[in-house]
């Protein structure tokens, strides 16, 4: 049994339905040491030949057995392990990546190999210096001549220490002088013991191997052993692995350096949809903030004043408008509610003295949680036998000094009817407990005082409205008035008015969501351009790359590699769009900010932690999302078209 043999080869490329046979079953069997040179004319089905022993055609009859083992019933993977570990390819057009150096690309086929890092770049900077490239190791293939770049080809072949070296046409573009120093190099390997198949249609080259084979009309014509094979080496190929994940993010980080101008617009491009985005949610979080925090500052959106639904001829009826412990009932058993507190208005016939000075009071009312207690710009709060002023009724009773009035004793009359319905004025002495302002403060005392006033003539006051408190978020101030609503009096109306501008802000905020809805819907739709450029600029990327998916195949990477190598540079689009998307909606919260600062006060755009790591997921799963069809474009190329691809 020989190390390497060849059964009946035939191989036929079909146009349309038309075969054409262009190996026609040969059998031929190779041993390590041996340097075979492969002879034929151009068209003859050589380069076929060199593809179905290096395993990247498997589309063909007969049986290639190395040692002992049919190729034949290999799976992809095993194939691709086997081009990795056993076969190191040689190309007459050198196949190197154009944008890795001399070193990194040794290093690629290195790279699949267990060795460890430190190991690998030892090995390629050694192979290297084998093939007389040490001084060469930073430059690129373009800034090389043709014999420099066989020479890296070849050391990029040796790099995983393969048992067979098929070089295809290796001298095919180079002068007689690099002819000669690249077949020495070949003639070192197979005395290293290996198995070095060359071809060739130079009979000159053919003489410099051990054995010429000669290849016509897709037959043997001949096979001449011209020279003793060399010793069988010893056998310490290196284990190998699939380029793994982080080698594909490196290389496609390598490949973006090199393309750096059009990486930059791309990265520009997608960063466009990821900012508007940002931008979006962080301009809906600052004008919700802002509004809600004018609201918020003027009233209490969680309290509601609640007063009996009557119709005119009603409303001069206490018993008609009064809030009945039933109703009160009523109100403390709805969801959230809490404090149903008893409230007292007058509207008119109130009046205030200190001294020679008088103020009228049109309206009235008890100290309640709809009076702000941050509306109070000096003093506080009425306690019992005290009383709120608004900063007007105070500056009726001293127009210099309206703030002098806290603590002072001022006099309360109220007109009204006894309970013989016969009018008579209430009065009382009240300190003043504080100074509010007029728009969202009110003249108030508490609710024990109001009575007390009442009962010193012996009249009996009943609540004319209640206040009461939602607890928890202001979404929940809606459903209190919509329960409150379902109440019904005998004539079928609403038994209860509510006040408060709780629902109204759950509303507006409903308003500004949809708001940010529809900006949010136009920032997507410039993530959908972004997405679509990505798809574009990926599937020119794989076809420019076609060339080098094929090296790639050849060297062992596996379909599954290829295909992450497009998700890492989409993966790196995705999150280098996202940091500057970050950076440039920052930029315009700053200048925003610090504008809206000045003008009100309020930092209009708020980013939050939230909308940058929704950013950076957003563009990275959408750049994943477009790498998705030119990536799986790339695995699926066939790596002999692709290594054929101009
Ligand atoms: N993918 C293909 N589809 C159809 N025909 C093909 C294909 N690849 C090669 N052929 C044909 O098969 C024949 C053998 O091609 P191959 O490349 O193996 O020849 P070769 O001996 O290596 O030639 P050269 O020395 O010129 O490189 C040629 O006639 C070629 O046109």
């Amino acid at each position: 049994m020989a190390y390497l043999e060849l059964h009946d080869i035939k191989k036929s490329y079909y146009l349309g339905n038309e075969a054409f046979p262009v190996l026609k079953g040969l059998n031929l069997s190779f041993e390590q040491g041996e340097f075979v040179s492969i002879l034929g004319e151009s068209g003859g089905g050589k380069t076929t030949l060199m593809n179905i022993i290096g395993g990247l055609d498997s589309n063909y009859t007969g049986d290639v057995v190395l040692n002992g083992q049919s190729l034949r019933h290999d799976t992809n993977k095993q194939l691709d392990a086997y081009r990795r570990q056993t076969i190191g390819f040689i190309f007459q057009n050198f196949n190197l990546i154009s944008h890795l150096t001399v070193l990194q690309n040794v290093m690629v086929s290195l790279e699949m190999t267990t060795l460890t890092r430190k190991q690998q770049e030892d090995r390629a900077r050694e192979l290297l210096n084998q093939v007389g490239l040490a001084e060469h190791i930073k430059k690129f293939p373009n800034q090389l001549s043709g014999g420099q770049k066989q020479r890296v080809a070849i050391a990029r072949a040796l790099a995983s220490d393969p048992e067979i070296i098929i070089a295809d046409e290796p001298t095919g573009a180079l002068d007689s002088q690099n002819t000669q120093e690249i077949l020495e190099l070949l003639d070192q390997i197979a005395t290293d013991g290996k198995l070095v198949i060359t071809v060739t249609h130079s009979q000159t080259v053919a003489n410099y191997g051990t054995r010429i084979v000669r290849l016509t009309d897709g037959q043997i014509s001949e096979d001449q052993q011209i020279k003793q094979p060399y010793q069988v080496g010893n056998e310490n190929e290196l284990s190998t692995h699939t380029l793994k994940f982080t080698a594909t993010l490196k290389m496609a980080l390598e490949n973006m350096r090199y393309n750096l101008k059009r990486n930059i617009l791309i990265i520009i491009g997608a960063a466009i949809g990821i900012f508007s985005v940002i931008v979006m949610l962080g301009l809906g979080n600052g004008v919700q903030g802002y509004i809600n925090h004018e609201i918020y500052s003027q009233v209490n959106p969680n309290a509601l004043q609640i007063a009996k639904n009557v119709s005119d001829s009603e409303s001069a009826n206490p018993n008609k408008i009064s809030m009945q412990s039933k109703d009160k009932n009523r109100l403390r058993k709805i969801k959230h509610v809490k404090n149903v507190a008893d409230g007292y208005y007058v509207q008119g016939g109130s009046q205030l003295r200190l001294g020679r000075k008088t103020a009228a009071v049109s309206f009235m009312q008890t100290f309640n949680p709809t009076i702000l207690k941050k509306s109070i710009t000096k003093g506080s709060a009425p306690k019992n036998g005290q009383i709120l002023l608004t900063k007007e009724i105070a500056a009726k009773l001293n127009k210099k000094h309206p703030y002098s009035l806290i603590g002072k004793k001022i006099t309360f009359y109220q007109n009204t009817l006894n309970r013989q319905k016969r009018p008579v004025t209430l009065s009382k002495t009240l300190t003043v407990s504080g100074v509010a302002k007029a728009n969202t403060g009110s003249t108030s005392m508490t609710y024990q005082t109001m009575k007390a006033i009442y009962q010193a003539k012996k009249i009996k006051i009943q609540p004319n409205f209640v206040t009461l408190e939602v607890t928890g978020s202001v979404k929940n101030v809606k459903p209190v008035q919509n329960k409150i609503k379902t109440y019904r009096n005998s004539r079928h109306k609403q038994q209860y008015t509510i006040t408060g501008v709780g629902g109204f802000v759950d509303t507006l905020n409903t308003y500004i969501n949809l708001a940010v809805n529809v900006l949010a819907t136009i920032a997507g739709i410039s993530l959908l351009v972004s997405a679509i450029m990505i798809i574009v600029v990926l599937y020119i990327s794989v076809s420019e790359r076609t060339k080098e998916i094929g090296i790639l195949r050849a060297l062992g990477a596996s379909k599954g590699s290829i295909r992450n190598l497009f998700f890492s540079e989409a993966f790196f689009i995705g999150l280098f769009s996202s940091i500057l998307a970050i950076g440039l909606a920052e930029g315009l919260a700053a200048v925003a900010n610090h504008i809206a600062q000045s003008g009100i006060h309020y930092q209009i755009m708020q980013i939050v932690p939230g909308n940058i790591l929704f950013g950076v997921i957003v563009s990275i799963v959408i750049s994943l999302l477009a790498a998705l069809a030119p990536a799986g474009k790339a695995a699926r190329l066939d790596p002999i078209e692709s290594l054929s691809y101009e």
